[in-house]
């Protein structure tokens, strides 16, 4: 029973890349179409190698398997592949991140990468009336000024790109190392978001909202950690991008059991469930509800709570917000 409303609540996606959503057949079709050699004779032998024990294990195998990706039509097909999925899941709206630096540093052309994300996410609102919008995340493993350069490159779709975000090797390379290139990127009308407090400490999560002014937290679990972070969090109404088969896979959790999603809810966090990068950490959108509703007992009322956190911290018009959060009470008023 909980199965079925986990799919029919209606719900966003706010935390996913869409590199992450590279499924290993798909890495193996785009392989023979482009005659990329890759090192692994089968997708079992692909499944067999998604064992990580930190993000950095796990990014360096998802930068390996991004190879694949070098035309417009494969990114078009890459983010369909995703929509389509995030549709039986009962996504009506995504925001998807896409690193372009992972693909301008192997010479593919900033505009094949960006035009095949905008014809998918067009025939995404055909197929299934889902909208979606487009975060370009700069890698903060590179220099501020790379993430400049990038920032310059997406100048002629600034209009279609909503926000930028900040992604890869957390520790080591904090938040106000980016400072600057988040102040342009506000000043030319764009959101902001990072991931902080995956696997850095509560002052990268401190650093991002002091020093780059984000509208949402991306990850966020180790906020719960300093209880001076959390009551501000709270207060602020911040959004948190929770990713819990994310967090078990790369062991910011031991089991998902040990999972906080439900002590944030309790300690007034927005917090909200996503998949990050679904094909690597074996689940979807429905999946992640699915595992803490399971391991935590979350009932339908925290569910629904999840899910209506999931369009208030959205970058839709509040409109838009207000008529999906209401088909989620009507849903529960059906539900009673
Ligand atoms: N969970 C994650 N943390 C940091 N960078 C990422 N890039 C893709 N997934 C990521
Ligand atoms: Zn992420």
């Amino acid at each position: 029973m909980t199965q079925d409303f986990i799919a029919a609540l209606p719900k966003a996606e706010l935390h996913l890349h869409i590199e992450g959503s590279l499924e290993p057949e798909l890495m193996f079709a785009l392989a023979a179409r482009n005659g990329v050699a890759i090192p692994y004779a089968s997708v079992e032998e692909v499944r067999a190698a998604y064992a990580f024990s930190n993000l950095q294990d796990f990014l360096d195998i998802y930068y390996a398997g991004a190879d694949v990706l070098r035309t417009r039509a494969d990114f078009h097909d890459l983010a369909v592949a995703y929509f389509d999925r995030a549709a039986a899941d009962g996504v009506v709206h995504a925001e998807i991140m896409f690193d372009p630096q992972t693909h301008t540093a192997r010479g593919i052309p900033f505009a094949e990468v960006i035009e095949g994300l905008l014809s998918a996410m067009a025939e995404a609102e055909a197929r299934h009336g889902m909208t979606s919008a487009l975060i370009m995340s700069f890698l903060r493993h590179l220099s501020e000024e790379e993430a400049f350069a990038t920032l310059e490159e997406a100048t002629p779709w600034l209009e279609r790109i909503t926000a930028v975000g900040l992604d890869s090797s957390e520790v080591g390379h904090p938040p106000e190392k980016f400072a600057r290139v988040f102040a342009a990127a506000r000043g030319r009308g764009l959101k902001l978001v990072a991931h902080a407090g995956e696997e850095g400490p509560p002052e990268y999560v401190r650093q991002a909202l002091d020093v780059l002014a984000v509208d949402r937290i991306d990850h966020g679990n180790r906020s719960l950690e300093d209880a001076a972070l959390v009551e501000r969090l709270a207060r602020e109404g911040m959004t948190l991008t929770v990713c819990p088969l994310s967090n078990l896979k790369l062991c910011v959790v031991d089991r998902i059991e040990d999972h906080p999603i439900d002590a944030m809810l309790a300690q007034g966090l927005r917090a909200t469930i996503n998949s990050d990068d679904p094909a690597y950490f074996g689940g979807y959108v429905a999946d992640n509800y699915r595992a803490v509703a399971a391991a935590r007992g979350l009932d339908r009322h925290a569910l629904a709570t999840l899910a209506r956190n999931s369009f208030t911290g959205s970058f839709l018009p509040p409109d838009a917000i207000a008529a999906h959060v209401a088909r989620v009470d009507a849903m529960m008023a059906a539900a009673a």
